[in-house]
C-alpha cells in the first residue's frame, strides 16, 4: 500500500469517527432534552419542602408557596393527583390530610398551595401557625384519579369550597395543552362571595378558554347584585350547566362531605352512570 492511500484511510476513518460522535452527541442531547424531569416526591416517605412565601388572599384563606431543590425542579405530580401533608393540630398530634397543589409541573423551581384554615380545623391549626423559613413534610403522589388528554369529550366539574384546587389543577392541565380540545364545565358553590376561591384565576381561564372553559357560581348568601345561582347547588343547576349524561363525559366532584353526598344523590337520580362520575 503506498502512503497516499494510507493518508486517504486515515481521513475516512477521521470523518466516519467525527459523524459517529456527533450523532452520539444529537441522540443524547435529544434524549436528554425529551425526557421528562424527575419528581420530587416519594411516594412511600414524607419529604420536606421550605415555605418561602406566605400571601394572605382572605381572612382565612393563604397562597403558600414551597421551594423545590433546584430552581428547575418539577414536583412531579400527575393531573389529578393529590399530596399528602402532615403536621402537627393544636394539642400537638400528629395529623395528615390530602391537598392539591395549584400549580403544574410547567411552574418549574416552587409548588403552591391555597389553603383555608378553618377554626377548628387540626391540619388548618398547622398552617396558620406555619411560617416563612419553615419546612413542610409532603408524601405522594396519591389520588385513584388518571388524566390522559381527550380522554372525555366534556368534564362537569361540582366543587364546593376548598374542593376547587382539584378541579382547577385538571382544568388548567386541560385548557394549557394545545392538543387537548375537552370541554370542561364548573358548578362552583360557596357561603358567601368572599370564600370564592381563585376567583380571578378562575375568571381569566374563562376569558382566555371562550367556550371551552364555564363556570357557574353559586351562593348560599349572595351579594345584592348578583347574576349566579342562589342557595345548594340543585338538580336544575346540575342539568342547565354541566354535560347531559353521556358515555363520554365525566362529571368530578369534590366538596364537603354533606354537599358530596347530596351531589351523588342528584347525579344519580339525573341518569349519570357510577362510570360518569368521580369524587376525589
Ligand atoms: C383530594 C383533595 C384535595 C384537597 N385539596 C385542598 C386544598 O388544596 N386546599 C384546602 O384548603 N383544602 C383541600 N382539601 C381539604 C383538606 O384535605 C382538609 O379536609 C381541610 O384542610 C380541613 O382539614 P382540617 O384538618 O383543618 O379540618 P378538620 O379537623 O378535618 O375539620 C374540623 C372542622 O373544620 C370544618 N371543615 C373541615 N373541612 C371542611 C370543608 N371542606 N368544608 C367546610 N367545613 C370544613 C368543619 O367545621 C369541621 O368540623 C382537599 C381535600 C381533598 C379530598
Amino acid at each position: 500500500m503506498d502512503l497516499e492511500f494510507l493518508q486517504s484511510m486515515d481521513v475516512q476513518i477521521l470523518v466516519g469517527v467525527g459523524v459517529a460522535v456527533l450523532a452520539i452527541l444529537v441522540a443524547a442531547s435529544y434524549l436528554f432534552s425529551s425526557r421528562k424531569p424527575k419528581g420530587c416526591l416519594d411516594p412511600e416517605n414524607f419529604r420536606e419542602f421550605k415555605l418561602v412565601k406566605r400571601q394572605q388572599l382572605s381572612h382565612n384563606v393563604a397562597k403558600f408557596t414551597f421551594e423545590l431543590p433546584t430552581p428547575t425542579s418539577v414536583l412531579g405530580l400527575p393531573i389529578g393527583q393529590h399530596i399528602s401533608c402532615r403536621g402537627k393540630d393544636s394539642q400537638g398530634e400528629e395529623v395528615i390530610k390530602p391537598y392539591t397543589p395549584t400549580t403544574l409541573d410547567s411552574d418549574v423551581g416552587h409548588f403552591e398551595l391555597v389553603i383555608k384554615m378553618y377554626p377548628q380545623g387540626r391540619m388548618s391549626h398547622h398552617f396558620r401557625e406555619l411560617h416563612v423559613g419553615d419546612y413542610l413534610a409532603v408524601k405522594g403522589p396519591k389520588g385513584r384519579f388518571r388524566y390522559q388528554p381527550g380522554q372525555v369529550r366534556a368534564f362537569g366539574m361540582i366543587a364546593g369550597g376548598s374542593g376547587i384546587t382539584p378541579m382547577f389543577q385538571v382544568a388548567r392541565a386541560i385548557l394549557e395543552n394545545p392538543k387537548d380540545m375537552t370541554n370542561v364545565h364548573l358548578i362552583y358553590a360557596n357561603v358567601t362571595y368572599e370564600d370564592i376561591l381563585l376567583k380571578e384565576e378562575l375568571d381569566s381561564l374563562v376569558a382566555n378558554y371562550p367556550g371551552r372553559f364555564k363556570v357557574y357560581y353559586v351562593l348560599n348568601q349572595p351579594p345584592e347584585v348578583w347574576n349566579g345561582g342562589v342557595g345548594f347547588v340543585s338538580k336544575e343547576m346540575i342539568q342547565t350547566h354541566c354535560p347531559a349524561p353521556a358515555p363520554d363525559i365525566k362529571i368530578l366532584r369534590c366538596g364537603p362531605p354533606p354537599m358530596n353526598k347530596a351531589m351523588a344523590g342528584h347525579l344519580d337520580a339525573l341518569g349519570y352512570s357510577p362510570e360518569m362520575q368521580f369524587q376525589f
